[in-house]
C-alpha cells in the first residue's frame, strides 16, 4: 500500500467517530486533509469544526463545513488529527506542518484524540523525527543554548512563521525514553510557546492504514 493510500484509508475510518450533530476538532496535514474530505460528505449531519490551522481552515471552508471558535464550543467530544511518529503508548511527535500549538491547545479540549497515520509513522523509540518546538522569536537563541544544554541540536526552521507570528526550532538527535519528563522540562524554558512532543496528553485511540491500532 503507498503511504497516500494509508493516510486515506486512516482518514475515511477517523470519521466513523464522529458523531451527529456534533463539533470536531481537525487537525493539520496530508493526513487531515482526508478527514476533511470524508467530514465534508457528512458535513450535513455535524454543527461545524474547531480548525488547528490557517490551512486547515481553509480547506474546512472549501468543503462547506462551519469553522467554529474553541472559545464559543467549549469542551469537544472528538479531535482528529495526524502525527510525525507515534509510539507504542500513543505518543507522538507532532508539528511537522508547524500547527503544533493549536493542535494542542485542540487535544487538550477534547475527550478523545483519535489519532491517524500510516504505517511509516510508528517507531519503537521516539526522536529520530526532530522534535518542534515553537518560540517567541526574540527568544529563540536563548531557548536554542538551553536545548543545547539538554544535548539536543536545535536548527531554526527559517522563513517558518506560525499562525501566531512565532518561530519554529526543530531539534535533532534526541533519543527520547521519558517523552512525558523532556516534554514537562521543555515546557519549562522561558520563550518555548508548545512543545511537539505529546506525551502527556498522547492519543486515546491511533488508525494506521485505516486499522484501529
Ligand atoms: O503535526 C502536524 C502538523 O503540525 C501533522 O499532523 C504532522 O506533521 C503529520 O502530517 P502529515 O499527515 O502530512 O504526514
Amino acid at each position: 500500500m503507498s503511504q497516500a493510500e494509508g493516510k486515506r484509508r486512516s482518514g475515511d475510518k477517523a470519521a466513523e467517530y464522529v458523531t451527529e450533530g456534533s463539533i470536531v476538532g481537525v487537525g493539520t496535514g496530508s493526513t487531515v486533509a482526508f478527514f476533511i474530505e470524508a467530514l465534508g460528505r457528512m458535513k450535513d449531519r455535524i454543527e461545524g469544526a474547531v480548525s488547528s490551522s490557517e490551512q486547515s481552515t481553509r480547506l474546512l471552508k472549501e468543503h462547506g463545513i462551519a469553522v467554529l471558535d474553541l472559545n464559543a464550543t467549549g469542551t469537544l467530544d472528538l479531535y482528529v488529527d495526524g502525527a510525525d511518529e507515534c509510539d507504542r503508548h500513543n505518543r507522538l511527535i507532532k508539528g511537522g506542518g508547524g500547527a503544533l500549538t493549536r493542535e494542542k491547545i485542540i487535544a487538550e479540549a477534547s475527550r478523545r484524540f483519535v489519532c491517524i497515520i500510516d504505517a511509516s509513522k510508528q517507531v519503537e523509540l521516539l526522536g529520530k523525527f526532530p522534535v518542534p518546538i515553537e518560540v517567541i522569536p526574540m527568544a529563540r537563541s536563548l531557548v536554542a543554548r538551553r536545548i543545547a544544554e539538554m544535548r539536543g541540536q536545535p536548527v531554526w526552521r527559517e522563513g517558518t512563521v506560525t499562525d501566531n507570528g512565532n518561530w519554529i526550532l526543530d531539534v535533532h538527535h534526541w533519543q527520547i525514553t521519558d517523552p512525558v519528563a523532556l516534554e514537562r522540562e521543555l515546557n519549562q524554558i522561558t520563550g518555548v510557546v508548545s512543545v511537539g512532543l505529546f506525551a502527556r496528553r498522547a492519543a486515546d485511540v491511533v488508525i494506521v492504514d485505516g486499522v484501529v491500532r
